[in-house]
């Protein structure tokens, strides 16, 4: 089942120029979707549109089969879960309320909220004493924590993250990440996952979409756009810089795989970057 379909979306900002350039995508149920590409390309703009944030100047988006003018706005904003960088937890609330604000605008009872509460807090990897905690007494990496735990609170099928992670120190990320990356694996939610970070799209995608000037260069899995690059642009981006990331983040077994597999063509590229980086 497709649960997000853009087609031939088209934006732009007042008289600028096209930030969405015809743009189609289709995202399947289940997929981690890592949006990726250089800065300006349109990626929080695409991400946006799903929420209805931003309103597409032309073309179609569906959600869950439905059109984005057929959703009522709050149904539907209810229904996806939308992660940002600078989180925004209610200062003046516990965690506990903040986690369970979704569930308690839809009217779920306080045991199923402090229930639910303590689920979420463990399974983003925080202990229970933080519930009656205020924001303000959280690092920037618990606070991220929790955002993605009352994301996740009313239980949507489909999770928009932009650059959630961008703003912790990096030993917090990769603790996020892995966690992130967990959670998809057991909950099966659709992630659609707004990054910069070659490292970090290689890492969590099941598929990395790359784009450049608001079009699409080339989506799939990492092994394709490391080694099997469609453009110029492609291979600047991500050759020798993504083939680096996939090293440093441990993935190269995978990759080594589909090599010993017999694919020259994938061997050749390889032995080309082996022997520019060593
Ligand atoms: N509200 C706005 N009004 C005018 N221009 C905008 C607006 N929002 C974004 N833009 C422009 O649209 C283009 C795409 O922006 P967008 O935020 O979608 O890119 P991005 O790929 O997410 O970038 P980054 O990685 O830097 O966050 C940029 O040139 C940006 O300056």
């Amino acid at each position: 089942m497709i649960d997000i379909e853009f087609k031939e979306v088209c934006k732009h900002y007042n008289k600028g120029h096209q930030v969405i350039n015809n743009l189609s995508l289709q995202i399947e149920q289940g997929e981690f979707v890592t949006l990726l590409g250089p800065s300006g390309c349109g990626k929080t703009t695409l991400l946006k549109m799903v929420n209805k944030l931003i309103k597409p100047d032309d073309g179609h988006i569906w959600v869950k089969g439905t059109s984005i003018h057929d959703w009522h706005t709050t149904a539907l904003r209810r229904g996806i879960g939308y992660v940002i960088q600078q989180i925004g937890l209610f200062p003046h609330m516990r965690i506990k309320d903040n986690i369970s604000y979704v569930p308690m605008i839809n009217n779920m009872t306080k045991s199923f909220r402090e229930k639910r509460a303590r689920e979420l807090v463990h399974l983003v990897g925080l202990e229970e004493d933080m519930l009656e905690r205020y924001p303000r007494e959280l690092s920037g990496g618990q606070k991220q924590r929790i955002g993605v735990a009352r994301a996740l609170a009313a239980d949507p099928d489909i999770i928009l993250m932009d650059e959630p992670f961008g703003a912790v120190d990096e030993i917090a990320r990769t603790k996020l990440q892995e966690q992130l990356k967990h959670i998809h694996q057991q909950l099966g939610k659709t992630i659609l996952f707004v990054t910069h970070d070659i490292s970090e799209a290689l890492k969590l995608g099941t598929r990395i979409v790359l784009m450049h000037k608001g079009q699409i260069e080339q989506s799939g899995i990492k092994e394709e756009l490391i080694f099997q690059p469609k453009t110029p642009f492609v291979k600047d981006f991500l050759g020798l810089k993504g083939f680096k990331a996939a090293l440093n983040e441990g993935i190269m077994e995978q990759i080594y795989g589909d090599i010993l597999t017999g694919d020259t063509s994938m061997q050749a590229f390889y032995d080309q970057i082996n022997t520019r980086i060593s």
